[in-house]
């Protein structure tokens, strides 16, 4: 079943289906989201995203408002086990949150990436400011027991080597810059943080390195081969165009900032 939602009122009134590179799309379907649950309440300073098996987080969100995707516009439908296909607003240990609880995989959506990362876009018109991505990954590290949890510290993304990625089309410069660094994509500072409490509470944890392919088959003996040789740790099917997204976003407020402390001086 798709969102039969999935259209905005343009310039002269006329509908037309959501866009997930127009900004001026985007900023409609955060206009949704707030008449439906309010401007107080749809907002947040931590955006996260729950991979399969960790839609729990959302359901510890404390004084939760749940918007269906279902209601809001331009959201696909999510059909992947595990992932319940709602929107969470509320607090996490007097933190605003935003919580994806589902999200969408390029193979369910032929591969349109910039569609499947829309949810991030959003999440930074809601005021989002750190991003915490999750997934379920396949362990290609021999040093991994099954259960162990890694912190992502760089990625291959496979699909956008190959003309797959989210930024590829029409660039709406509000949204950040053409040409993307994913250098320091994945932030120290947080990656730290982690460590340090994993190691506090005698958790098994390691940093590495994931790669996502586009699935949604899994990876032959030969392939996992290939990906351990160019260096990878973990596999998995999401994760990199939403990071990829977010980096874009993150490097627009970082140029606001220059341009900012340019006029001061
Ligand atoms: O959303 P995530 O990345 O946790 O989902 C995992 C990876 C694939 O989409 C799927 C295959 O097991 O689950
Ligand atoms: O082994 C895997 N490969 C790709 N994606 C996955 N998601 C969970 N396990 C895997």
């Amino acid at each position: 079943m798709e969102n039969n939602n999935a259209q905005v009122a343009g310039a002269g009134g006329n509908a037309h289906t959501i866009d997930p590179r127009n900004y001026d799309d985007l900023l409609a379907v955060v206009a949704s989201i707030k008449e439906q649950v309010g401007s107080e309440i749809a907002h947040g300073e931590i955006g996260i995203i729950c991979g399969s098996g960790l839609g729990p987080i959302g359901d510890s969100v404390e004084n939760p408002t749940i918007l269906p995707y279902a209601k809001i516009p331009g959201f696909p439908v999510t059909h992947v086990v595990g992932h319940k296909g709602n929107l969470v607003f509320g607090t996490i240990r007097g933190k605003r949150v935003v919580c994806l609880q589902g999200r969408f995989h390029p193979y369910e959506h032929n591969m349109n990436l910039a569609l499947c990362a829309l949810p991030v876009r959003v999440l930074h018109l809601l005021g989002v400011k750190t991003l915490i991505v999750s997934n379920a990954a396949g362990g290609i590290s021999s040093k991994f027991q099954y259960g162990d949890l890694m912190i992502i510290k760089d990625h291959i993304f496979l699909p956008a080597l190959a003309g797959f990625s989210p930024l590829v089309g029409v660039n709406d410069s509000r949204f950040g810059e053409r040409f993307v660094s994913v250098h320091d994509a994945y932030d120290k500072t947080y990656r730290n943080l982690a460590t340090q409490i994993a190691q506090r509470n005698n958790m098994r944890l390691f940093e590495g390195v994931y790669v996502m392919s586009g699935g949604p088959q899994y990876e032959s003996p030969a392939e996992v081969q290939l990906f351990k040789t160019v260096g990878a740790d973990a596999l998995g099917m999401s994760t990199c165009h939403e990071v990829t997204v977010a980096r874009q976003l993150r490097n627009q407020s970082s140029r606001i900032l220059t341009h900012h402390q340019y006029r001061q001086s």
